[in-house]
């Protein structure tokens, strides 16, 4: 169904070569509004580089990204993330000593391009804080909301990043392996939080567990090589032979 949305990122034959490796081969997607769509593929597909060229953390050789109807490939990380467009940050770029409350409230400012405001008085801040507090109240962080980070379980600590991206107001999320880490038993409580986020944010997720995808994935892109082998819905591609294929004798199970 989502697919009769309207398509809120696109990219265009995007292609990307590291020396004659070649990474991302005419790359053509496209995430309507609401949607959870995976991308998976074996070791080296080139899915992080795929995320990264999104991003605008790497530039592709060739191609483009849309975001809306705008043309974004020319555009910075930060533009990127200021039309709409962001990744989790990852685990180390977490503040261990800042509360998740303190860490939400500061990236509110940055997004409001207040952050270098903070010695103004605390009340200065009250509709950061509040929206702060919201943010991680809405994926069941409030409790951990005072506590500094570096004493939160590591699946809080991911969730953390999430709130993190969300404080930018993405209208696009995408999550590389946003459950890295975290125990099998946990990582699908994390899944669900991302299957409810707002129904306006498309969520792109890479995730290696065949389980959590079929599970939470409305649709999969399977990326091989640099190119899309297939992109349908679950039920499709745990039928298609062709992916069968990449992933027998692999250790996965699909
Ligand atoms: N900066 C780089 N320079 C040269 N080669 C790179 C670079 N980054 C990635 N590669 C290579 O590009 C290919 C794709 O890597 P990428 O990390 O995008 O794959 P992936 O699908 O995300 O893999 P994984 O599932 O193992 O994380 C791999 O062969 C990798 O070794």
């Amino acid at each position: 169904m989502t697919d009769q949305k309207e398509i809120v990122l696109r990219t265009d034959s995007l292609s990307k070569k590291f020396g004659a490796l070649q990474v991302t081969n005419a790359v053509r997607l496209a995430l309507p509004r609401g949607c959870r769509y995976a991308l998976i593929g074996p070791n080296g597909a080139g899915k992080t580089t795929l995320i990264n060229l999104i991003t605008g953390q790497l530039k592709p050789d060739s191609g483009s990204i849309f975001l809306g109807g705008d043309d974004i490939t020319g555009k910075s990380v930060s533009a990127r993330v200021r039309a709409g467009l962001t990744r989790t940050f990852q685990i180390n770029t977490l503040f261990p000593d800042l509360t998740p409350l303190e860490a939400v409230t500061l990236a509110v400012c940055e997004r409001e391009g207040k952050a270098g405001q903070f010695w103004q008085p605390l009340s200065a801040h009250g509709a950061a804080i509040d929206e702060a507090f919201e943010t991680l109240k809405s994926i069941g962080l409030a409790a951990a909301a005072t506590r500094p980070t570096r004493t939160l379980p590591y699946g809080q600590q991911r969730l953390l990043e999430i709130a993190l991206a969300l404080a930018t107001k993405p209208r696009v999320l995408l999550l590389d392996e946003p459950a890295a880490g975290v125990p099998k038993d946990e990582s699908a409580a994390l899944f669900e939080v991302i299957a409810a986020l707002p129904s306006d944010i498309s969520v792109l997720f890479i995730e290696h567990d065949m389980d959590i995808v079929f599970k939470f994935a409305s649709r999969i892109i399977v990326l091989v090589a640099g190119g899309v082998l297939l992109e349908a819905d679950p039920e499709e591609v745990r039928t298609d032979q062709r992916v069968r294929e990449v992933y027998l004798g692999k250790g996965h199970h699909v």
